[in-house]
C-alpha cells in the first residue's frame, strides 16, 4: 500500500514587511483567511520567527549567558486561531534555546503577572512572558503582547523585536521550518498558571476586607465576558469570596463573539451587561474586553461605571486612600471630570494623551520628578494603578470595587451597590457626547507625496490658527494632543489617531444643538483639506 500523502500543510513562506505587524506596543495582524481584503500577515513562520526573536532580544537585555537557561510563559485569550499561534511562537523560542511554559486561556495582566510570581512549582517567575491577543479587533486578527518583570514592553522594543524577526524569517527554510515541528514541542511544559493569578486577586479581596473568607456573601455579581477569556471571575473569583453569580452570561470562551463585542466601550456590550443587571435584580454587574485588561461595572439600577464614569469611581477609591494624588488620564475625558476631581475630591487631574501606555508611561515619570501619582486610567477602560505595579489590569480594577463593596458590608451598610453610585455624586456629565472619526485618504493628491502625519499635524496646525481668530472660543490652557478647544458651554478635541489615518473629533457640549455648533466650527476650518473625508461630521451637523 501506498503511504498516505503528508496532511501538515507545507509553511508558508511568503514575502512580508514585518515592520507593518507593529501596533504601538503591540504586534497585531490578520491570523485567519476568509475576509476580503485582508490577506494572512500573522502566519505560523511570521510567529514563530517573532518567538526566535523575542527569545534574542530577551536573552541580550537580561544578559544571559550559557549557564542561565531562561523562561518565557506564553498564553492566549479565546480567539480561534489562539492555538496555532501558540505553537508557533513557542516553536521559534524553544529552538532559540529557551524553555516555554504554556498556560494556554489566559489574560494579559496574568501573563505579566507570571514574570513577578515567586513559585517554583508553577514553574514562576518567567523571564519573559507573551500573549497572545487582539483585544477587541474582528475574530480573523491575532497578536502579542510581550512582558518583562518590568512591565509591558514599548514602541522601541517591539520595533527592534520585529526586525530580528525579519531577519531570521529571511533565513527560514521549508525543511528547516518542517523538522523544527517535529522537534520542537517536545520540550515545552504546561501549567494551570491562572489558578495562581485568579487566588491571589481572592486574597487581595479577603485582606482588605479584614481577613474575612466571603466578605462578598450577600451580593449578587453578573459577570459579561464576551466570550473573551474573562470568564473565570465568576467562579474562580467571586463565589470563593461568597458572592451569587448566577444570570452570569457569555463566560465560555468563543473566538467568534457570537454574542457581542468583547469591550466595555461598546455600546451594545454595555447593553448586554445592563440588561444582564436588570434581570437578575443583581447588585453589580462586570464586563471585560477580550484578554481582561479592561473592564467597566453597571450598578443595581443600570447606570453605567464606564468612561468619564469609572475614571471618576476609581479616583474616588484612590483619592481616599491617597489623599491629594494625581490622577492621570487620556486626553478625551470631560471637563466635568476634571472639577469631580480637582473640586470634590481635592486631587489633581492631568490630562494626558491617548493611548493606554502613554497614560501609565507618564504617571511613572511624574512620581520619578516628584510629584506623587496613583492612579493613570483610560477613558477606554485601560486603568493602572501604583500599587500592582502599574499594570493595566482590568481584573484588579473589578478588585478596587469589590474591596469598596465588601468595607460598606463589614460596616454594616447595606444596599448593594449604592455605597459606589454615591461616589459619584456630585459628577457632572455632559447633556451631549459624540466621537467622530475623520478620515485621511491617503491616495489623494492633495498629501503631495507626504505622510497622513505631516497631513492630519497640517490640518490640526490650520484648526489652531481658525480658533485664535474667533473670541468666543478658548484653547485649553494645558493641553498634550491635538487641539482641545471650549465654547458653547462645552469642548472638543480634534487630534490624530494613534495608528489610524484618521482625525477622531470628540465633542462634548451641553445640548445637541451646542455640539453641532462647535461641529461646524471644525468643518469650517478643515474645509481646504479635501484629502480629510468629513463625511461623518457632515452628516452629524445635518442631521440636526
Ligand atoms: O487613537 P485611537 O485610534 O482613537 O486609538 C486609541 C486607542 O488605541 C488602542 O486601542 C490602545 O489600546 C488604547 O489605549 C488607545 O486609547
Amino acid at each position: 500500500m501506498e503511504a498516505a500523502p503528508s496532511t501538515a500543510a507545507v509553511p508558508n513562506l511568503d514575502k512580508i514587511d514585518f515592520s507593518k505587524l507593529q501596533n504601538g506596543s503591540d504586534i497585531r495582524g490578520v491570523a485567519v483567511a476568509g475576509v476580503e481584503g485582508e490577506p494572512i500577515s500573522l502566519t505560523e513562520p511570521v510567529s514563530e520567527a517573532i518567538g526566535a526573536a523575542f527569545a534574542a532580544w530577551l536573552v541580550e537585555k537580561k544578559k544571559a549567558d550559557g549557564s542561565q537557561r531562561l523562561r518565557i510563559s506564553v498564553g492566549h485569550d479565546s480567539r480561534i486561531s489562539a492555538k496555532k499561534l501558540e505553537d508557533a511562537i513557542s516553536r521559534g523560542i524553544a529552538s532559540a534555546g529557551l524553555d516555554v511554559v504554556q498556560y494556554g486561556l489566559a489574560s494579559t495582566p496574568a501573563m505579566f503577572n507570571s514574570t513577578i510570581t515567586e513559585d517554583d512549582s508553577f514553574l514562576c517567575p518567567s523571564d519573559g512572558s507573551i500573549m497572545i491577543t487582539a483585544s477587541h479587533l474582528p475574530y480573523n486578527r491575532n497578536g502579542f503582547k510581550f512582558f518583562t518583570n518590568s512591565g509591558g514592553l514599548g514602541k522601541p522594543d517591539i520595533k527592534n523585536i520585529l526586525e530580528r524577526a525579519a531577519d531570521i524569517y529571511d533565513k527560514f527554510t521549508v525543511e528547516g521550518l518542517t523538522s523544527s515541528k517535529e522537534k520542537v514541542l517536545t520540550s515545552v511544559k504546561r501549567v494551570d498558571y491562572m489558578s495562581v493569578y485568579t487566588s491571589d486577586l481572592v486574597k487581595a479581596v479577603r485582606k482588605a476586607a479584614g481577613n474575612i473568607e466571603k466578605p462578598l456573601e450577600g451580593f449578587h455579581i453578573v459577570v459579561d465576558a464576551g466570550n473573551g477569556a474573562g470568564g473565570f471571575f465568576a467562579a474562580k473569583v467571586l463565589e470563593p469570596l461568597g458572592a451569587v453569580t448566577t444570570g452570569s452570561q457569555f463566560l465560555e470562551p468563543d473566538g467568534m463573539f457570537p454574542n457581542h463585542i468583547p469591550n466595555p466601550e461598546d455600546k451594545t456590550a454595555m447593553k448586554a451587561i445592563t440588561q444582564a443587571v436588570l434581570d437578575n435584580k443583581a447588585d453589580l454587574g462586570i464586563i471585560f474586553d477580550t484578554d481582561v485588561d479592561r473592564s467597566a461595572a453597571v450598578d443595581s439600577t443600570g447606570l453605567e461605571f464606564n468612561r468619564n464614569r469609572l475614571i471618576a469611581l476609581m479616583s474616588a477609591i484612590v483619592l481616599e486612600e491617597h489623599p491629594g494624588t494625581t490622577i492621570v488620564t487620556d486626553s478625551v475625558t470631560s471637563d466635568g471630570l476634571t472639577t469631580f476631581i480637582e473640586k470634590k475630591l481635592g486631587g489633581k487631574h492631568h490630562r494626558f494623551k491617548r493611548g493606554y501606555k502613554n497614560v501609565i508611561d507618564e504617571a511613572i515619570r511624574l512620581n520619578s520628578v516628584g510629584e506623587e501619582s496613583h492612579l493613570a486610567i483610560e477613558t477606554s477602560g485601560h486603568g493602572a494603578l501604583k500599587e500592582n505595579h502599574w499594570l493595566d489590569d482590568g481584573a484588579y480594577l473589578m478588585v478596587k470595587i469589590l474591596n469598596k463593596l465588601a468595607s460598606a458590608r463589614a460596616s454594616g451598610q447595606v444596599g448593594g451597590s449604592k455605597v459606589l453610585t454615591s461616589l459619584l455624586e456630585g459628577l457632572e456629565e455632559p447633556g451631549f457626547s459624540v466621537e467622530l472619526r475623520l478620515k485621511i485618504n491617503q491616495s489623494h493628491p492633495d498629501l503631495k507625496g507626504g505622510s497622513f502625519r505631516d497631513y492630519g499635524e497640517a490640518v490640526l496646525k490650520h484648526l489652531e490658527n481658525y480658533i485664535d481668530s474667533d473670541p468666543k472660543l478658548k484653547k485649553a490652557p494645558v493641553n498634550y494632543e491635538g487641539v482641545r478647544v471650549s465654547g458653547y458651554g462645552g469642548w472638543f478635541l480634534l487630534r490624530l489617531s494613534l495608528h489610524d489615518p484618521v482625525l477622531p473629533l470628540n465633542i462634548e457640549a451641553p445640548s445637541n444643538n451646542d455640539a453641532v455648533s462647535l461641529g461646524n466650527i471644525v468643518l469650517a476650518a478643515v474645509k481646504e483639506f479635501p484629502a480629510l473625508d468629513t463625511s461623518a461630521l457632515d452628516k452629524f451637523v445635518q442631521a440636526s
